[in-house]
């Protein structure tokens, strides 16, 4: 297992790699693809390695065919999360049942969830074929049926010219891909993958991502997917659930997360480059609520606000790059500012500015025509704008 959920004894017989060749207490399924879909539910799972709280009241549930994708800083829990799912640490607290039914206290060969760990280790002595059906073989089940699993999976991940080779012929990527090939013959009820990807150059992520959103979409088992990588939770889960400190902050739609944070700490932690977070003050503008930042007043007519707007009050401004840049049609100028760095993505230009006091981060054109140091008229889209209380960063 890559991770030692270890200062508190892990179940018995847990560990990645034996959980996957157990299983003895999985049955066969020769209707696979056919029997009832089921959900994964979480409810209030708590978990304390000693004094250290790695879960604090986390409540996740994941509908039959969905996946979701769990992101949150180094530590915040996340690995802990899947680990209970998978029933490989005992819990403090909470729940978890997969399709109705409790498997709080089920070992993990009970669950019938597959798990797909970076990095997780292969028999070394088997060809991938053999690493793919070995587990099926040891639940009984018939030869003829794991060779027509085995296919069926080798097609999908675009494995069937290496079956015949050890791991260590393999690349990175397609050990990865036997290892999901492994999980997939399972035919689980959910997948719980923590960072499979992460050892992975770039290009070869971009392509498995896609492999696993294929496979997955076929299975039509739920999915939890941890990843520190927001940019792959993104593109991967159907929902997003961002996670600190033990606790799950919001849970949405990719679009829903990066267009409505409900805190500025998601609102910085998702998307890239972060979301512009600026101090400004509440006042009212003929009756409108606008944002007081130096000599600006910019009206927000059209902000959904979570609660009544209250004038005076200090609020922090959250505009994402893309939403700042040049002036044009509905955006509101922001004034003059000094460009300090620019550094171009390919695609468009990311400029680093100086406003008043605060930094902010701007996307410009491919070319922008401007160097460091340029003086650079800028406004904003506001009616893109999240505004969040400094004191408990809700979204306001
Ligand atoms: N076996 C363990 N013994 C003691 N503390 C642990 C153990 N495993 C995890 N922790 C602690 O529990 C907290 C949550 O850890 P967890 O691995 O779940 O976080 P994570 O979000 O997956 O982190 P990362 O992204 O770095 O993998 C951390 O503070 C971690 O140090």
């Amino acid at each position: 297992m890559q991770r030692q959920h270890g200062g508190r004894a892990p179940r018995r017989g847990a560990g990645a790699p034996r959980l996957l060749a157990r299983g003895t207490l999985v049955r066969a399924r020769p209707d696979l693809g056919r029997r009832p879909v089921k959900d994964l539910s979480l409810a209030d799972l708590r978990l304390a390695y000693g004094s250290v709280t790695a879960l604090d009241g986390v409540s996740l549930e994941i509908a039959p065919g969905e996946l979701v994708a769990l992101v949150g800083p180094s530590g915040c829990g996340k690995s802990s999360l899947l680990a209970a799912a998978a029933g490989l640490v005992d819990l403090d607290g909470g729940r978890v049942s997969i399709g109705g039914r409790d498997v709080t206290g089920l070992e993990p060969g009970e669950r019938n969830v597959s798990v797909v760990f970076q990095g997780l280790a292969l028999y070394p002595t088997m060809s991938a074929a053999r690493n793919v059906t070995f587990g099926m073989r040891m639940r009984g089940v018939p030869r003829a049926e794991a060779q027509a699993r085995l296919i069926e999976a080798a097609r999908l991940l675009r494995i069937e010219d290496i079956l015949d080779r050890r791991p260590a012929q393999l690349s990175g990527g397609q050990r990865q891909r036997v290892a999901i090939a492994r999980a997939l013959v399972r035919d689980p009820d959910a997948f719980l993958f923590d960072e499979p990807l992460s050892s992975l150059d770039a290009a070869l992520r971009a392509d498995l991502r896609d492999e696993i959103r294929r496979v997955h979409a076929r299975t039509q088992a739920c999915a939890l997917y941890v990843t520190h990588d927001q940019a792959e939770a993104m593109a991967l889960g159907d929902r997003l659930a961002v996670m600190r400190a033990g606790r799950i902050l919001q849970v949405g739609t990719p679009r829903e997360v990066y267009n409505r944070p409900q805190t500025a700490f998601v609102a910085g932690f998702v998307g890239a480059p972060r979301m512009n977070l600026v101090p400004a003050r509440l006042v009212a503008e003929a009756g409108v609520p606008a944002l007081e930042l130096g000599d600006h007043r910019l009206p927000l007519p059209g902000y959904a606000w979570s609660e009544p707007p209250e004038p005076g009050r200090p609020v922090v401004l959250g505009l994402r790059a893309e939403d700042i840049g040049r002036p044009r049609l509905g955006s509101h100028s922001l004034g003059a500012m000094r460009v300090v760095s620019l550094e171009p993505t390919g695609a468009d230009t990311l400029a680093r500015l100086a406003w008043g006091e605060a930094a902010i981060v701007a996307r410009l054109e491919r070319d922008p025509g401007v160097g460091a140091g340029d003086l650079v008229e800028i406004a904003a889209d506001l009616s893109r704008a999240s505004l969040f209380c400094p004191r408990t960063e809700r979204r306001l």
